[in-house]
């Protein structure tokens, strides 16, 4: 099998186990994952698609800029830009972006100090993390129309080889050093959003009795 073989597949497979979870509304998400170092070339979910159903024209294989290196009908992700940050700035080997209602409204309800962060969870080791007071941040940046602008501004919060950014009121973009982290890492961040936002809302209406 060859190695873009091997990724498509692997990604595909992401695909799946994301669309079982309910995580691509409306045609929404976009996935990526590295094929080769030099030249950097990944494989990115094509615009516009259903991201649960799983067919030839899934993805397509793009280069440093985030352009096709192959000829294609096939589109990029409007958001490709963002993976391309990601790619040329860390080791990351994959980068999974989804917009859940849970990480919308943490997004709404913390965007305007634009990070949240949370303790005291179990989950947190997923991170890596495993001292009882570990805290977990993500920051939460705007909802730029203008892709190359908001790629700008989530640029300045990729430092590492893994790590996750929220943008308001669209969805979160997690990466780590494989497929495996990354999709490790976005199941976490979404149990803490969900976890949290249904604490609020038991808490608020239990104040309501
Ligand atoms: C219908 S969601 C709007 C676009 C978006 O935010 C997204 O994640 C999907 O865009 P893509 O071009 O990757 O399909
Ligand atoms: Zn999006």
């Amino acid at each position: 099998m060859s190695l873009l073989v091997k990724k498509w597949e692997e990604l595909a497979d992401v695909k799946d186990e994301l669309a079982k979870r309910d995580w691509f509304f409306a045609t929404s998400g976009n996935l990526s994952i590295k094929v080769t170092d030099e030249p950097l070339t990944f494989l990115v979910t094509a615009s516009g698609k259903d991201k649960r159903k799983r067919t030839a024209e899934d993805f397509l294989l793009v280069d440093a800029s985030g352009k096709p290196a192959e000829p294609t009908h096939l589109k990029p992700s409007a958001e490709t830009l963002l993976h391309v940050e990601i790619y040329n700035k860390t080791n990351a080997g994959c980068v999974l972006h989804v917009h859940t209602i849970d990480n919308n409204v943490i997004s709404e309800l913390y965007g305007d100090a634009k990070e949240v962060t949370f303790t005291g969870q179990e989950i947190i080791k997923a991170f890596g993390l495993w001292e009882e007071d570990a805290v977990v941040r993500i920051p939460i940046i705007k909802n730029y129309a203008h892709i190359p602008t908001l790629a700008d501004e989530f640029s300045k919060h990729v430092k590492d080889d893994a790590g996750a950014v929220l943008i308001r009121n669209h969805g979160i973009t997690v990466w780590g050093r494989d497929a495996f982290e990354a999709k490790k890492f976005l199941e976490a961040w979404e149990f803490l959003f969900s976890y949290h936002v249904k604490l609020l809302a038991f808490k608020r209406a239990i104040m309501s009795v």
